[in-house]
């Protein structure tokens, strides 16, 4: 249903997308995908076995490494949203922001295979600080929490 979106990192300029989370110019990479729908966030990513920790259960760093690039694409929507920056409506957006902390709580084993799901919400912007709480869940269940502080860029 939010397909019919364009997802947040697909609107980054070409030279910006090559981030190995979620850079669309990176054929290495995740290529993950965020999308704003409502006041949240979301994106999916299925896991395959080379990332792997213990058999069955997903590499911790790269549930990380998702955590951080769907927040940094939710914070660049959340603050869109706050400016009134109609995202239907640009070819490129217009608001950068990096990455500053990531906390990550790992509260159970990730599961191999399973296609997982991360949300965003906006907890607070203050000048060029934004701050998004995230889960990331597989079949329902949240396996890992995550906050990110990202920074908006002065161009
Ligand atoms: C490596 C990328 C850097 C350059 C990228 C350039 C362009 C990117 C453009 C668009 C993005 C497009 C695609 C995104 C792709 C991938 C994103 C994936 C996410 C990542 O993988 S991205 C890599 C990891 N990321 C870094 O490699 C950042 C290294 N870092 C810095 O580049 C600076 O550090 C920066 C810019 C973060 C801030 O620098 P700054 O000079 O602009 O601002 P300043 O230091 O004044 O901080 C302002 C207010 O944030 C508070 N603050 C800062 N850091 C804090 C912390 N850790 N904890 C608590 N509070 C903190 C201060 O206390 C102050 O607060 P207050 O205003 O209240 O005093």
């Amino acid at each position: 249903m939010h397909h019919k979106r364009k997802a947040i990192q697909d609107l980054y300029p070409d030279e910006l997308a090559h981030c190995y989370g979620c850079g669309k110019n990176n054929p290495d990479g995740h290529q993950l995908k965020t999308y704003l729908m409502g006041d949240e966030t979301i994106a999916h990513f299925t896991p395959d076995e080379k990332f792997t920790a213990i058999p069955g259960s997903v590499y911790g760093g790269l549930v990380a490494s998702l955590l951080d690039c769907h927040g940094t694409g939710s914070a660049a929507a959340f603050a869109c949203l706050a400016e009134n920056i109609d995202l239907e409506n640009v070819a490129i957006i217009p608001i950068r922001c990096v990455t500053a902390s990531l906390k990550v709580d790992f509260k159970v084993p990730t599961p191999m295979g399973k296609k997982l799901e991360l949300k965003g919400k906006l907890r607070s912007i203050e000048g060029r600080k934004i701050l998004v709480d995230m889960t990331l869940s597989a079949e329902g269940i949240v396996c890992a929490t995550g906050e990110i502080l990202a920074i908006k860029l002065k161009d």
